[in-house]
């Protein structure tokens, strides 16, 4: 008979103390990580549902994987399979990329290529582009300040680094007239080497006039998770994001990968503030599946350690199992 169990344990890492989501200050991060062995293989996954941006809270995740494990476990017996397809997202991504290292289908080797992300500090950002080894692409958050500010600040990086390509993200919170504000600061001859602004404006139809307008193009991320979202190429729309943790099981997110692809799309695979645990992880699903893009997953540095597995480079000490910021969940 094949031997099968899981465990499931629950983290709790500090954060930097600046980091905002949306409405509120983030200043701890909080997740599962799930073990599932089964006859002598061995796959872990990360289950954190992200606070503001993830419809489930951690306690219904952690009820929600407690009981999925459960059925596996009955369901395996019976050599039957079990979906994760009525998973939360966070559930189904964990528990799949548990199940994808258990089965030797995930890659050991990660795409760890960075596109530093900058929440306003432009000279932070300088310092490190400056050491940024091959392609330089950053990513800039605006819609925080003033759109000309914003606008300003872009066409100066793309003066300054003439091989920089810029990703930016408004996450929707432009009016037509601020986006428009935004554009009129950077020159037109700028303008191409802005890979994409994700969700300029606060819907997809004034992003796409404005995308039209400008001659900016633009990527879906919000918009990749409304329930009636459906891949298609359209003018000057570049890229999707992909937000596994508030997508889905990792075949889900495999789907619109190669949707995005067939339609001419940039797929860019991004983080949710995992841990390193999850992070490395995201990296090598984008090393299996965008080996070409380099992914959005530069969030490490907002925690104060690392989980279990590390960033390659990252300074940040390393927390393992006996931790005090980890503790394992008693399921009966
Ligand atoms: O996409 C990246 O390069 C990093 C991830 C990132 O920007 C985000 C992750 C999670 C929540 C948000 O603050 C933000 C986003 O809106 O895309
Ligand atoms: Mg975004």
């Amino acid at each position: 008979m094949t031997e099968r169990c899981y465990k499931l344990y629950r983290y709790q890492i500090p954060m930097d103390s600046q980091v905002v989501l949306r409405n509120r200050f983030l200043k701890q991060r909080e997740g599962l990580l799930v073990q599932i062995q089964c006859g002598g293989q061995s796959g872990w996954g990360e289950i954190a549902p992200l606070p503001e941006f993830s419809q489930e809270t951690l306690e219904q995740a952690q009820q929600q994987a407690i009981d999925w494990l459960k059925k596996w476990d009955l369901a395996r017996a019976c050599n039957e399979k079990l979906s994760l397809e009525n998973c939360y997202p966070s559930v189904a991504f964990g528990l799949s990329c548990a199940l994808a290292e258990l089965k030797g289908k995930l890659g050991e080797q990660g795409n760890f290529k960075i596109a530093p992300l900058c929440y306003g500090d432009p000279d932070e950002l300088y310092a490190e582009l400056e050491q940024l080894p091959g392609e330089k692409i950053a990513k800039i958050k605006v819609g925080l300040y003033e759109a000309n500010r914003d606008g300003l600040i872009a066409d100066m990086f793309l003066e300054a680094i003439p091989d920089l390509k810029l990703r930016l993200d408004a996450n929707r919170s432009w009016t037509p007239e601020k986006a428009a504000m935004f554009a009129k600061y950077v020159k037109p001859e700028h303008r191409a080497r802005i890979q994409f602004i994700e969700e300029p404006c606060k819907t997809p139809s004034e992003s796409l006039q404005f995308a039209a307008d400008t001659g900016i193009a633009i990527a879906w991320d919000e918009t990749v998770r409304d329930p009636d979202f459906q891949i298609k190429a359209e003018n000057k729309v570049t890229a999707i994001v992909i937000k596994p943790t508030l997508v889905g099981s990792l075949e889900k997110c495999v789907q619109l990968i190669e949707q995005a692809h067939q339609q001419g799309l940039i797929a860019v695979i991004s983080s949710s503030i995992e841990s390193s645990f999850g992070l490395t992880q995201l990296a090598r699903i984008a090393q299996q599946y965008t080996p070409d893009t380099t992914p959005g997953l530069d969030t490490l540095d907002l925690m104060q350690v690392q989980l279990m597995r590390s960033w390659p480079n990252s300074t940040l000490p390393i927390a393992d199992l006996q931790s005090e910021y980890i503790s394992e969940i008693e399921i009966n």
